[in-house]
Order: C-alpha cells, then structure tokens, then sequence
C-alpha cells in the first residue's frame, strides 16, 4: 500500500493572495503529519507564486516525517536544493504561464540538463525522483540517469472526460508502472488524484508512494486540515 505525501502548496497560494503571514504551510505541515502524512511536498516554483524560500527552510527544521522539493532543473533551484538537503527531490518541468504542472518532464528531449541536475543532487546525497509521463521511453531515459525514483504524472488519468477515457488511462498508469519496476526503479505517482480516483492508482502493484495536495487541502476548507488527512490515508490503505 503507498505511503501519503501531502503537497502543501495550496495553503501557501491562500496566503499569497493577500500577502500576509496566514494560513501558514508549517502550521499545515504539522496537521498534515497530525492527519498520518507519510511526507510533505512543496513545489518550490520559480515565480513563487506559493510557497516561499522561508517556508522551505522552516519546514526543513520541523517537518518530521519526509520532505520532497519539487522544483525545476534550474541553477537556483538546484543551489537551493543542495543548501537545504531535503531528505527527497523531485524534478519536474515549469512554465511561468501554466496554472499547474501541465506535463511529465521531457527527461528524453533534456537528457544531458537533467543528468547534471541528478548529478549535482546525488553529489549533495539527496534521493532524486522524476516527475515523468507515463511513457515507456521516459521511464527508460530516467532509469539511465540512476534516479532512485519516478513519480508517474496521473493528469490524464484525473482530468479523463468519461469513465471509459478513466479506464483506458488507468492501462496506461499499469503500464508504466510495470515497466518502471522492470527497471528496478522507485514506483511514485500523482496529480490531480482525489477522494473518487485514488483507490484505483493507490491499488497499482508496487505503487510505493502518492503525492497529493489540491483535493487534500480543498477537503479541508470543510473538514479540516488533519482529517481531511486521515480520510486520503484511509483511501491509500484500504
Ligand atoms: C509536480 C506536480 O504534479 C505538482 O505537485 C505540482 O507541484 C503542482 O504545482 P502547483 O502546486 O503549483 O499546482
Ligand atoms: N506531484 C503531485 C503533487 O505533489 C500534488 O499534485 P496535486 O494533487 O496538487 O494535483
């Protein structure tokens, strides 16, 4: 059963819409952990339009559990990422224009800039995982980089306008996770998985691990932050 990472970017594009010190992501780090988070995520984006330097390296002295920084194969992100030391990385790509991550990272076509990136990570001992479409010569690519991990993209699979476009996705999810195993490497996924889609991905054989954050944090403008925790966790053990 995959272990809960909970993406706190959410609470921090709260904050930022008015500029101010509140909803605070380490205040939401700890209910998360509270809730039974396996890990926090924060997507550290160039145009910090969520989460901020300071909220890295609060959350790096006060987060128990494990912290995964997702950011892009860029100088600064990487000077950040090597200062702080996570316990986990995760590259992926960004667009200042996009709303959200729009696709996987193209390891293929940025063969030799994200080599240097897991390069220059492994150098400071940090777990690196890749963020990647669940496409077999990605997942080929990346296990050439000796990545520990790769976290497969499950947009298509959560925005599929039909049952039958859930289904087929959900093939393609299978797949790739079947061939990311195949190359020994680390089985993650996430984006855009709710209380209603994630049972099917979290029941992948060898799925290790779920990257959550905007359903998580939209449940718990109701319920709050900690159980809306708890009922995501339920979803991945059951
Ligand atoms: C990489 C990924 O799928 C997301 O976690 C990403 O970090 C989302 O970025 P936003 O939180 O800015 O939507
Ligand atoms: N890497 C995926 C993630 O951290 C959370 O994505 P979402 O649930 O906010 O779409």
């Amino acid at each position: 059963m995959p272990k809960l990472g909970v993406n706190i970017d959410h609470v921090a594009t709260i904050r930022q819409a008015r500029g101010g010190i509140e909803p605070d992501p380490v205040w939401a780090a700890m209910k998360a952990e509270l809730g039974g988070a396996d890990q926090i995520t924060v997507h550290l984006r160039e145009d910090r339009r969520h989460i901020l330097d300071r909220d890295l390296r609060l959350l790096k002295e006060t987060v128990h559990v494990k912290l995964n920084l997702e950011c892009a194969c860029v100088d600064e992100m990487l000077t950040i990422a090597c200062d702080t030391k996570p316990e986990r990385v995760c590259l992926v790509p960004e667009k200042r224009e996009e709303v959200t991550t729009e696709g996987g990272l193209d390891v293929v076509a940025n063969f030799d800039r994200v080599s240097d990136s897991v390069k220059r990570l492994h150098d400071a001992g940090i777990f690196v995982s890749l963020f990647i479409d669940p496409v077999e010569s990605q997942i080929a690519a990346s296990k050439k980089l000796n990545v520990e991990a790769v976290e497969l993209h499950t947009g298509s699979y959560a925005d599929a306008p039909t049952d039958l476009d859930q289904s087929r996705e959900l093939i393609v999810l299978e797949n790739a996770s079947q061939h990311v195993l195949e190359h020994q490497m680390i089985l993650h996924a996430g984006h855009g998985l709710n209380y209603l889609n994630v049972t099917d991905v979290a029941d992948i054989e060898g799925m290790e691990e779920l990257n959550i954050g905007h359903s998580i944090i939209s449940r718990a403008v109701f319920v709050g932050l900690e159980d809306a925790v708890s009922e995501m966790k339920q979803l991945c053990l059951r």
